[in-house]
């Protein structure tokens, strides 16, 4: 389930016959880099939130195959030769990962990991990482769409019994306290992660008695601190809110207090201001009004506008499944590998390479590369995000820098006055981890510090401005000559 040991074999079997190819040609100990980016931005939102580099840490710390993982390989139609089972035992993750950090604001085409080291590692975990960013980053960006609307009003998280199983359910729950959400309905997320866990009760718990009030009446008795009570299991304003007023009278009287109602069906906009009327008519204007049933950022707007009386939005379903689009394209390409014939004494010398597509959206970006968030420093707002190589060019330090469209070159501009705030963070170096992970407060901080970074009109969530990210001009023209020599080779 959670857990991130055992998981050598969480690849797809191309990996495992690629490395097995390398070794049969003693290629496998070649370095290789790769870099996992998206290219295209979830539920046409202005930006995504970067997520799941916790998980990737602890996978990459755990890799090793295990003996029943060497004996199912040695069971394959493949029939892999011993000495490779042999290798595989010997196994250890040697390379070095660069990640932006979780939390972050992250946009099409720019890298979110950069990966190097032996072409036999870097191709085994392709699968684990793509599915690991994958997943969180489209969580975290369901969950931050759904913040934006829902401004300063509670969030939980409830969509568990919704999720596509029990990973989902408990990674996807941190991703949504990463982005904002202020508790989790699930425990086990709450125990693994320290997220703040809450709930109200079932229908079920009101069915189970005779009558409503005496089943209100019974768990405001077994949890005096903690009572919001579900009122649409019958009729919610000719009885649930009733017999929610009625037990928080005789809260009252005993100096606590109810917390809240729960709405989860009929009109939540109506129902809500009825609700308020008649709990402020008795002077409990503290108890909040929760609200659930199927919600995402568009009824939350749509329920907002109609003046809902809603203090708390319960999210499930739509957040923890990213109905609206259930999957984050995000890939993983080869831009350099360890050039062919004698190296030198040193590091090996590595050599860009580049991916044709007849799609220019899918042509690769060749070579090693950092991303610069290019941030003014008079407003303190950023303007762009800068890709470069990290060899055969200066890093962007603060002096006039030329703005470059990756795919549409003619759109250019120059920016000064900027600060240049590197995204890529070593991990591991050599197989070491060197980045210690931060806590998960500190994620969710960072993020929020994140947002503010940005002008409102790249975060509202319908129509947003595109936010750019550009190469650099060193870096737009090895694409392009790389691009001139394999389409001049192919009409040779
Ligand atoms: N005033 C409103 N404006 C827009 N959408 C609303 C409003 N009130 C509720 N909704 C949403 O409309 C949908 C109603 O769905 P549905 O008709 O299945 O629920 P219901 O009949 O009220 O309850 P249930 O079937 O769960 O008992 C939900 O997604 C809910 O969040
Ligand atoms: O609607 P979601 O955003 O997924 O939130 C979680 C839902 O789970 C519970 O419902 P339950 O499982 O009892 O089903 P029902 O209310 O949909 O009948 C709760 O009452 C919410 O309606
Ligand atoms: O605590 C709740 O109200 C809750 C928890 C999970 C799913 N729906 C509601």
């Amino acid at each position: 389930m959670q857990t991130t040991t055992g998981m050598a074999l969480h690849t797809d079997k191309y990996q495992i016959n690629m490395m097995y190819a390398h070794w049969v040609n003693g290629t496998h100990n070649k370095k290789t880099v790769f870099e996992a980016f998206f290219r295209k931005l979830p539920f046409g939102n202005g930006y995504a939130v970067s997520a799941g580099l916790e998980r990737i840490v602890h996978y990459i710390q755990a890799l090793r195959f295990e003996e029943d993982d060497i004996a199912y390989l040695g069971e394959q139609e493949e029939n892999y030769d011993p000495g490779f089972l042999e290798e595989l035992r010997r196994f250890r993750f040697t390379g070095s990962l660069f990640a932006v950090r979780e939390g972050t604001l992250v946009f099409p085409n720019e890298p979110l990991l950069r990966v190097e080291g032996r072409v036999f590692e870097t191709q085994l975990i392709e699968t684990a990482l793509l599915n690991f960013m994958n997943y969180q980053t489209l969580i975290a960006t369901k969950a931050s769409r759904i913040k934006q609307i829902a401004g300063e009003d509670g969030l939980l998280e409830f969509g568990t019994r919704r999720a596509q199983e029990a990973d989902a359910a408990l990674w996807g729950a941190r991703a949504a306290y990463v982005a904002g959400f202020d508790a989790t309905s699930n425990m086990l997320a709450g125990k693994m992660f320290g997220i703040p866990t809450k709930g109200t009760h079932a229908h079920a718990w009101v069915q189970s008695f005779a009558e409503e009030e005496e089943a209100f009446e019974r768990f405001a008795k077994a949890l005096p601190g903690q009572v919001t009570l579900l009122v649409d299991t019958y009729d919610t304003l000719s009885s649930g809110v009733p017999n929610a007023i009625r037990i928080g009278k005789k809260l009252r009287e005993q100096g606590k207090r109810l917390q809240g109602i729960r709405l989860d069906s009929g009109d939540l906009a109506y129902l809500s201001q009825q609700a308020r009327i008649m709990l402020d008519a008795e002077g409990m204007e503290d108890v909040a009004i929760v609200a659930s049933n199927d919600l995402d950022e568009n009824t939350i707007l749509n329920l907002k506008a109609q003046g809902a009386k809603i203090d708390t939005w319960g999210v499930g379903t739509q957040l923890i499944t990213a109905a609206d689009q259930p999957a984050l394209g995000g890939v993983y390409k080869l831009v350099a590998r360890e050039a062919d014939g004698p190296q030198g004494d040193g590091a090996p010398r590595m050599e860009p390479t580049i991916k044709i597509s007849g799609n220019p959206e899918k042509v690769t970006t060749p070579g090693r590369k950092d991303v610069y968030r290019i941030v003014d420093r008079k407003t303190g707002k950023a303007i762009a995000d800068y890709i470069c190589l990290t060899e055969g060019e200066k890093a962007p330090t603060g002096e006039r820098l030329k703005l470059f469209h990756p795919v549409h070159s003619y759109l250019q501009k120059y920016v000064e006055g900027y600060d240049a705030l590197p995204l890529l963070e070593a991990v591991f170096k050599d197989g070491e981890q060197v980045m210690e992970l931060p806590a998960l407060e500190e994620i969710r901080l960072f993020h929020k510090r994140q947002l503010a970074l940005f002008w409102p009109q790249y975060l509202r969530k319908l129509n947003p401005e595109h936010y750019r990210v550009n190469l650099s001009e060193t870096a737009w023209e090895l694409k392009m000559s790389m691009i001139h020599a394999h389409t001049a080779s192919e009409t040779e």
